[in-house]
């Protein structure tokens, strides 16, 4: 009898699965109906469709565009119509309650405060209704039976001038609802290092941050995040592939930068679907999210713009198993890498991992034995004896 221990997760497996993203960004998961809903409210006009379906269309379309630039702009509209308490109360709680459904039970969500000012909002009014929406999302999750738990970190854009303000802010808000700092926006012409000073601050501070860097550019932007900066984690960091050689015989050999992110255990914070829409990467199979696995780097899988990319934790799962073959035991160890590499404190994370992620996989792992049994009813009545 063959066994079905090591059978693909199901669709429905990989849903009820505890997962963990360390990538999101509250401005790029909105729900299309929210964002007509919110526009129709605040009186924002520039729209480029008013029916969620069509607008949700509208997105993955536009931002399937083959560069980070062009990506960023459909941005525009989603911070249009976040320019209010109200707004972002009503965006956060959805985003923690979307997560909560699709089995995600620690998240970590990033946004711009800067960007969200245009109606008169200050930076800490934007960080409070954020915070006041996800504590509100995830009480939602508990009466539906789901459980989560949200941090925010707080970006600041990469074009722009405020860094070491949002840092300072991200700082202030470290024990009320903000675990983070992160840079965002166009990479190339925009290096890490142009953000130092605010980087010198938190480490200063004992702070935590990660960095998008090797998405739309190369090795000097992880290079730079890493050495001059001190990222703790990379945002994307799918360019480290370029000093890895694999030779024809499949030997493999990293260069000095490579070595360093493995060795230190430097989490990269992987987003397959979102790589393919800026041409980061040409199809899940070729993604080197399959590479870095293999060679044990500290891979994460995440959503990075779950309504652009019109994807989920589940979908991003999905895809990887599909390409790759993984297993609940690989679904599992990318799971467990997310949670250690979390900016919550460790006795946290690991009771996560040991009460939360362990049993949950454990629990679907075992499916398998019972789903057998009920396959075969003869045995089960007794009408066959099994032959010892
Ligand atoms: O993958 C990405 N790379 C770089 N920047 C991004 C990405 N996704 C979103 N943003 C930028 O981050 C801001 C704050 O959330 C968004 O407004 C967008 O401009
Ligand atoms: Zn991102």
């Amino acid at each position: 009898m063959q066994s079905q221990k090591t059978s693909t997760p199901t669709p429905d497996q990989i849903r009820r699965a505890p997962k963990v993203l360390l990538h999101d960004h509250l401005d790029g998961g909105l729900r299309p109906g929210t964002i007509v809903d919110l526009a129709r409210e605040t009186g924002y006009t520039g729209l480029p469709e008013s029916d969620p379906d069509k607008l949700g269309t509208w997105f993955r379309e536009a931002a399937d565009s083959g560069s980070l630039e062009r990506y960023l702009e459909t941005f525009a509209h989603t911070c249009a119509v976040m320019q209010t308490r109200e707004a972002l109360v009503r965006v956060a709680a959805e985003c923690a309650e979307d997560l909560a459904a699709d089995g995600v039970v620690y998240a970590e969500i990033r946004y711009a405060p800067e960007q969200h000012l245009e109606a008169g909002l200050t930076l800490e009014e934007v960080v409070e209704a954020v915070n006041e929406g996800f504590r509100e999302g995830e009480r939602r999750a508990r009466e539906d039976g789901n459980r989560i738990r949200v941090g925010a970190l707080l970006t600041a854009m990469r074009h722009a001038a405020r860094s070491l303000e949002i840092a300072e802010l991200a700082n202030r808000y470290r024990d009320h609802g903000v675990v983070g700092f992160d840079i965002a926006g166009a990479e190339a012409g925009f290096p890490p290092t142009r953000h130092l000073d605010a980087f010198e601050y938190l480490k200063r501070e004992n702070n935590h941050f990660t960095i998008h860097a090797g998405e739309a550019f190369g090795l000097p932007s992880i290079w730079q995040a890493l050495q001059w900066c001190g990222a703790d984690r990379l945002g994307h960091g799918v360019r480290i592939i370029d000093d890895i050689q694999v030779a024809e015989d499949g030997a493999v050999k990293l260069g000095p930068l490579a070595s360093y992110v493995r060795d230190k255990r430097i989490p990269l914070e992987m987003c397959p679907s979102s790589n393919l829409q800026t041409a980061a990467a040409a199809s899940y199979a070729e993604h080197p999210i399959g590479l870095l696995r293999r060679l044990h780097f500290r891979v994460t899988v995440n959503t990075d713009n779950r309504l652009m990319s019109g994807t989920s934790m589940s979908r991003e799962f999905e895809h990887l198993v599909e390409a790759f073959a993984y297993s609940l035991d690989d679904l599992q160890w990318f799971t467990v890498n997310a949670m250690k590499s979390a900016f919550i404190p460790f006795d946290e994370r690991l009771a996560m991992i040991n009460d939360v992620i362990k049993p949950g996989y454990a629990e679907l792992k075992a499916e398998w034995l019972f789903q057998q049994a009920a396959a075969t009813p003869a045995l089960a009545s007794g009408s066959a004896t099994p032959q010892a």
